[in-house]
């Protein structure tokens, strides 16, 4: 996508957005309520128009794309599209019959171990068993794409290690590209290797997660600092006792040697994703 904008009542929940995926790229999409993810997924895979700038998909504009391309895409969304009036057995039927990929041992695999009653009206499945169902009917048919939007929110904690199992079998064969979102950022610091952090309709970062991780850094300084050092760019200073944290960004570890010369005991500490992203968004 280049220069991507979407407009809702004059405010742009999405302004100006560059980014690219390929093959074999897990993408972490963070942000909080509100920030646009799923406007984001969604004007990815054609279902907006963009205000300004475009998204391709296979060098085809994301509204244009052909129903042989759509094939290639399977999608999670927030709220599931699924027939409420339908079995689940009837569902999976009606929507393999129109996939040239279809893998019935990926859906007979899933459908056993999760436990998903197919012979019970959607309209009767709880939250879980429905998201179940609409997670087999993205992943089963083989797409190269595959977009997720909060796909673990009705899940228990068995079925999220499973689910979260299956797509990191799928990531380790680098034949796809995902886009994931979710607010359980443990689960995408697992799978993820690239991460958009969406913030104030802009990414505020976008790259290799492990280049995030090794960006945003708390720095301990044994001691009450008066200044903090020109060199560093400061997200947040805590002061405990006589003991001062600095938590900044755009951390070079080549930074540490200079630092060190003036506070030989500082030290630095990696911070996991969950609290990297908290700190971005306080
Ligand atoms: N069709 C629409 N019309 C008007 N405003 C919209 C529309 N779709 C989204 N918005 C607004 O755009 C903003 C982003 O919404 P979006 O659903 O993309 O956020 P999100 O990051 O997915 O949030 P959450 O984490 O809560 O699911 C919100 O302020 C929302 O109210």
């Amino acid at each position: 996508m280049d220069a991507l904008v979407r407009t809702f009542n004059q405010h742009k929940v999405l302004n100006g957005l560059t980014a690219h995926i390929k093959r074999g790229d897990v993408v972490a999409l963070l942000g909080k309520n509100g920030a646009g993810k799923s406007t984001l997924l969604h004007t990815i895979l054609g279902f907006g128009v963009p205000d300004g700038g475009e998204v391709k998909l296979w060098q085809t504009p994301s509204i244009a794309l052909t129903q042989q391309q759509k094939q290639h895409i399977g999608f999670v969304p927030q709220q599931d599209e699924l027939l409420e009036q339908l079995t689940g057995a009837e569902q999976l039927k009606l929507f393999s019959k129109f996939r040239t990929h279809w893998d019935q041992a990926c859906c007979d695999r899933l459908v056993d171990s999760w436990k998903i009653p197919l012979n019970t009206r959607i309209s009767k499945m709880s939250l879980g068993e429905r998201q179940k169902l609409s997670i087999v009917l993205a992943l089963c048919h083989q797409p190269e794409l595959l977009i997720l939007d909060e796909p673990v929110a009705s899940l228990d904690p068995m079925a999220r290690r499973q689910f979260l199992a299956e797509l990191i079998d799928i990531a380790a064969e680098q034949q796809r590209a995902i886009i994931f979102s979710s607010h359980i950022v443990s689960d995408m610091e697992r799978i993820a290797n690239q991460v958009w952090l969406l913030k104030n309709g802009e990414l505020a970062f976008q790259g290799p997660l492990d280049d995030l991780k090794e960006s945003v850094v708390r720095l301990h300084f044994p001691q009450t600092l008066t200044e903090v050092p020109t060199e560093l760019t400061l997200v947040r200073r805590q002061q405990l006792g006589n003991s001062t944290t600095l938590t900044v960004q755009d951390w070079q570890p080549g930074q540490l040697a200079s630092l060190q010369a003036s506070y030989p005991a500082i030290q630095v500490e990696y911070l996991s994703l969950e609290e990297i992203f908290l700190e971005l968004n306080r």
